[in-house]
């Protein structure tokens, strides 16, 4: 039988000579190419299983070198080699269509499993393969994280981002949902087109059901003007429906049928209008248990949950802690306009990697953000670190709402501010030049508030959303984002 054969694509003999090493008793037979002329000619001779193509080449860059060899055989695994292994490089590199990438220095194990996936892969090669146009993401807001869950997350990102279908991306609360629906926006064909956030969540239902598809004058009281929706001003472009699992059931079946014909109707108008919309839905919510109980329509579930990103929660990607701090220090210092911290003590970075993330990268940036408030030197030290945090294991965040019972609700200096923090609060960051201070503000305000009705309530969600006047699942979704402890009484029966 004939060895499959890995051609591999790099001017450097090093390389190009350990993958030779690499594959020697592996029963696949290497062709080596030291310039992008001659492995596009190898490609035609050789008729490769499988390449593995430096990103970086002399005269012709790698992309170009891909699309020849694609246009030749669109069904060929290409493996890039980079250099780095970030989150725009990695994005790219599954977006040109190749089939993984590998970073410098190789490693011998990985890259024989992964080559031998591809010629696996190749043998039954179904994978369509687009090449969509590059372009100039440099501004978009960078995705933070090294860890292999993050990797798989930016792959799922460079394969979801060029194909035009509906995407669900689930994950607990502050885990990147949002960044990720931008980052798919960002690199899709739709970039140029508007992009429209709306949280479900935050609006009562009959807004939430107006801001999504308009109203007409006169459709209810107060609605003295037509209105255009979300959905039409979006026309062309890409809406992000954030916790998709709090819409109402008459919203759930507008939105299911929007996803189905791309009509709708302005709440209180006859006139059918079309629109061309691509919805990413995010969620936090078991949305499976929530069919069960018919709380969500199991049709639309269906149609959300075609392509699916999971992202793991913060505790589940430690590694990707040392680099998200550093990447909050160096914004929010900036941002904060204090003088750049010279680093985390090992004794902070402790405290850090042993705390549990219920609030997952959102809480840390919050906790970035009071340390560099709090730092008296340039060195960030456990002393800087809010309480919560420093007491290492903090309890459970909230219990999913299903199962929620009343609790008794911790409060602790972060998250439930005695009222007459606000103050001296105010009047550091004017100090420090914030730049965000009323959102930062709001949510000092907002996280004290529930933290208190619930503490009044003994942690009963329900009875806290009727003294709020908010629903349920909004109580839900605050003590998530803000990461709010609401420590379990569990008294045992025997
Ligand atoms: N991997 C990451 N790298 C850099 N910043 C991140 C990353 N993940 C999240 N963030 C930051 O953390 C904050 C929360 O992220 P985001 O709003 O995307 O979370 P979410 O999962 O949508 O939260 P929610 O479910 O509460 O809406 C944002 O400020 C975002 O920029």
């Amino acid at each position: 039988m004939l060895k499959p054969k890995l051609l591999v694509i790099d001017d450097d003999r090093t390389l190009r000579h350990y993958v030779v090493r690499c594959f020697e008793d592996a029963g696949i037979e290497v062709i080596e190419a030291e310039s992008a002329s001659a492995g596009i000619d190898a490609v035609r001779e050789h008729q490769p299983d499988t390449v593995l193509l430096d990103i970086v080449l002399p005269r012709m860059s790698g992309l170009e070198v891909f699309q020849h060899l694609k246009s030749f055989d669109s069904k060929l695994p290409v493996i890039f080699i980079t250099a780095d292994d970030d989150a725009e490089t990695a994005i790219e590199a599954m977006m040109l269509g190749g089939y993984d990438y590998v970073v410098k220095p190789l490693d011998v194990g990985q890259l024989r499993e992964l080559v031998e996936r591809a010629i696996e892969t190749r043998r039954m090669m179904q994978v369509p393969v687009e090449i969509p146009a590059d372009d100039d993401t440099g501004s978009a807001e960078r995705l933070v994280g090294r860890s292999s869950r993050m990797l798989d997350v930016y792959k799922a990102i460079g394969r979801a981002a060029p194909q035009d279908v509906t995407i669900l991306i689930r994950g607990e609360s502050g885990t990147g949902k949002e960044l990720v629906a931008r980052a798919i926006y960002q690199h899709s064909p739709r970039r140029d087109g508007p992009f429209l956030a709306v949280n479900c969540a935050a609006l009562p239902d009959t807004l939430l059901e107006s801001e999504l598809f308009g109203h007409e004058k006169g459709a209810f009281t107060g609605a003295d003007r037509r209105r255009i929706g979300k959905f039409e001003q979006c026309s062309g472009g890409t809406l992000f429906l954030d916790e998709i699992g709090d819409m109402s059931p008459l919203v759930q079946s507008k939105v299911l049928r929007l996803l189905q014909e791309q009509k709708f109707e302005r709440v209180g108008g006859n006139e059918t209008i079309e629109t061309d919309v691509r919805i990413i839905a995010a969620t936090n919510r078991d949305l499976e248990a929530m069919t069960r109980k018919s709380d969500f329509r199991e049709d639309l579930y269906y149609r959300l949950n075609g392509f699916t990103i999971g992202l793991p929660p913060l505790r589940e990607r430690g590694q990707d802690i040392v680099l998200l701090v550093e990447h909050f220090l160096n914004r929010l210092s900036h941002e904060l306009n204090r003088p750049r911290v010279e680093g985390v003590a090992p004794s902070a970075v402790a405290v850090l990697q042993k705390y549990r993330w219920p609030g997952n990268v959102r809480e840390l940036q919050s906790v970035v953000r009071q340390a560099l408030l709090n730092a008296t030197g340039p060195v960030i030290v456990p002393e800087f670190l809010p309480a919560d945090v420093k007491g290492g294991q903090r309890p459970q965040s909230a219990p999913a709402e299903e199962t929620a019972a009343p609790q008794p609700v911790e409060e602790s200096p972060s998250q439930g501010m005695p009222a007459s923090d606000l103050a001296p609060f105010v009047e550091k960051s004017l100090k420090a030049g914030s730049k965000d201070l009323y959102a930062e503000t709001l949510e000092r305000m907002e996280r004290y508030l529930i933290t208190r009705v619930l503490k009044s309530t003994g942690g009963n969600q329900s009875k806290a959303a009727e003294i709020l006047g908010i629903t349920r699942g909004k109580v839900h979704n605050r003590i998530q984002a803000f990461g709010i402890s609401v420590e379990q009484d569990v008294s045992i029966e025997s």
